[in-house]
């Protein structure tokens, strides 16, 4: 079943499924893109049970971008308690049934299981969401050259995630398209210029959903310490981060100018952010995000 929503509703993925020729009759199938790419793609995610994987099987199946019969999902552990309500779904513990039944590899394993990996992909299509690994690496280890790098993050979970990407030559157009539309299900997908983007985003936007949640937990500390009850400091605190960061979006204002206008009044605002200024706030975040990219670049 696919959703239908009018031509100029249509979300970036529907407007490539159609090309694919996913809707029967929604596309010239004489098109170029339609020979390259399959109409009947089928994604296997190698650790398609774990946080980042299970996010990106489900977006795909709840957006109707993939259809349950496309999609194989590796674990060595479980059964796909994950995909229960999707029984089309085909779960299997032999990564080399999924490689031998997937067009599309997604790789969402721990960057430490990368290695002991015993699949050959044989040229296959894949995109790996590890941190620490370059494409180098990835193409090394399971045989092919049609690499993507793609960083999500854990945002992922309710379609929100910042999900860039970066795709070695030898990856086709009709490919970046499949992928950035694939991608697309959990949030905002973008192909980079550059690996070297990417790996400072994985320190920007793959770890970025940690630092609202620092910023949330002392907060939290400090109402509990003025004495406010546990329901109403958490109120207060989750309200505001939201609240914040949707004016932010909203508005499209800068950052900057939002800090100038609030500390204009120089009232309690103005003196939270500059003792806090005054302390280091700005370079301590600064060094935090170079000490995440110097790993995202030489892991340990
Ligand atoms: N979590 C995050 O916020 C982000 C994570 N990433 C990257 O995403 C990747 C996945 O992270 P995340 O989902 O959080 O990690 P998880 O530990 O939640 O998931 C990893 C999954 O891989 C499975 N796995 C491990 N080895 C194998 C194997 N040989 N074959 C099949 N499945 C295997 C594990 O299951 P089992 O042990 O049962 O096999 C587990 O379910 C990492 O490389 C990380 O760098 C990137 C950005 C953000
Ligand atoms: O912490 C990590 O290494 C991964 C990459 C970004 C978020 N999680």
């Amino acid at each position: 079943m696919y959703i239908c929503v009018h031509e100029k509703e249509r979300p970036e993925w529907m407007v490539v499924m159609r090309r694919w020729k996913v809707c029967p009759g929604d596309v010239d199938s004489g098109s170029e893109e339609v020979k390259t790419m399959s109409q009947d793609a089928v994604i296997g995610i190698i650790g398609g049970q774990g946080w980042m994987g299970r996010a990106l099987g489900m977006a795909l199946l709840e957006r109707n971008v993939v259809s349950p019969e496309r999609l194989v999902i590796s674990s060595r552990s479980s059964r796909g308690e994950a995909y229960r309500n999707w029984p089309g779904v085909r779960c299997v513990k032999d990564n080399r049934e999924l490689v031998a039944l997937a067009d599309v590899v997604v790789l969402s394993v721990r960057p430490e299981d990368l290695a002991s990996l015993e699949v050959e992909l044989d040229d296959k299509l894949v995109i790996s969401l590890l941190a620490m690994a370059p494409s180098q690496e990835i193409a090394n280890q399971l045989g092919s050259r049609r690499v993507v790098r793609a960083m999500p993050n854990a945002a992922a979970e309710i379609r929100r995630a910042y999900f860039p990407w970066f795709a070695s030559p030898q990856v086709s157009v009709a490919d970046k398209r499949l992928v950035q539309a694939l991608l697309a299900s959990c949030g905002t997908a973008r192909e980079l210029p550059t690996e070297r983007d990417l790996d400072y985003l994985t320190a920007l936007s793959g770890a970025g959903p940690a630092y609202p949640a620092l910023l949330a937990q002392s907060m939290l500390e400090h109402a509990r310490g003025a004495g406010l009850s546990e329901e109403i400091a958490r109120e207060a605190v989750m309200q505001t981060l939201v609240g914040g960061s949707l004016l932010l979006e909203t508005l499209g204002t800068e950052p900057g100018d939002m800090v100038e206008r609030l500390i204009a009044y120089d009232g309690t605002t103005a003196k939270g952010l500059r003792t806090m200024m005054d302390e280091g706030i700005v370079q301590a975040i600064h060094r935090g995000l170079d000490a995440a990219h110097r790993a995202a670049i030489s892991p340990p």
